[in-house]
């Protein structure tokens, strides 16, 4: 890997930066994005969490201060400056349908969403796939391992994060992506280059171009290191 063009790095945060998933921050992952950040690169990250989660981490954690949150629904820019690809109420709608016919589902206590509905991994996510199908309500339903979410139709990490590579002139032999759920899937699918780490499913791995073996955190470190031998000099 060549590190002295410009790439962008689209980073997914729970599972993939995180310590074992456990939602707390893994130091040298967090340290090594920064280098690369310092370094010129971009680092951004396209998460399941608010996209004001992943735009704070982002301020704290010293990376590119831009996040795709709500699993692509919103893009944030700044404290006051929200794009939002996704409609919310025709996520409650579905939500509606969904707790009409399956039984235990919860909304997740989750920050808030401008975007999306969040619930608890606990039901079963196909069953609810085709109740919604055979009540003609055309929203996407994935599961991050984290959270199960409900998007608006088109609404992925994939086509949120396209719009930050139109508006700033990312080309897709620039991006490598990072991750571990199927929620990634459409990040990878965008991005010439896509790492899925040791904790991710064969079928997401299957997903990626390059796979490592450490879980969360290390993971993110052994993937580095492959693609540039040098970070560690800087
Ligand atoms: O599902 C979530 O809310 C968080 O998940 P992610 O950061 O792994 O996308």
């Amino acid at each position: 890997m060549n590190f002295v063009k410009k790439k962008t790095f689209a980073v997914d945060i729970d599972g993939t930066i995180t310590e074992n998933g456990g939602g707390r921050i893994h130091l040298d992952a967090l340290d090594a994005l920064r280098r690369l950040t310092n370094m010129g690169h971009n680092v951004i990250f396209v998460t399941g969490r608010s996209s004001i989660e992943g735009y704070l981490l982002s301020v704290f954690g010293g990376t590119t201060k831009i996040t795709v949150g709500e699993n692509g629904g919103c893009l944030t820019f700044d404290s006051n400056d929200h794009v939002l690809l996704g409609n919310i109420e025709e996520c409650k709608t579905a939500l509606k349908v969904i707790e009409n016919n399956i039984e235990n589902v919860k909304e997740k206590p989750v920050f808030p969403r401008m975007t999306e509905v969040v619930l608890e991994r606990t039901f079963d996510l196909d069953v609810a796939k085709k109740i919604l199908s055979e009540n003609n309500i055309e929203v996407e339903l994935s599961d991050s391992q984290y959270a199960f979410h409900i998007n608006s139709p088109d609404v992925d990490k994939g086509t949120g994060f396209s719009k930050i590579m139109e508006k700033y002139s990312i080309l897709r032999n620039e991006v490598i992506a990072i991750g571990d759920s199927a929620t990634d899937i459409p990040l990878f699918k965008i991005a010439k280059t896509s790492i899925a780490l040791g904790n991710a499913s064969d079928l997401v791995k299957s997903e990626a171009t390059m796979t490592v073996n450490a879980n969360a955190g290390d993971g993110v470190i052994e993937a580095l290191d492959k693609l540039a031998p040098k970070l560690s000099e800087i």
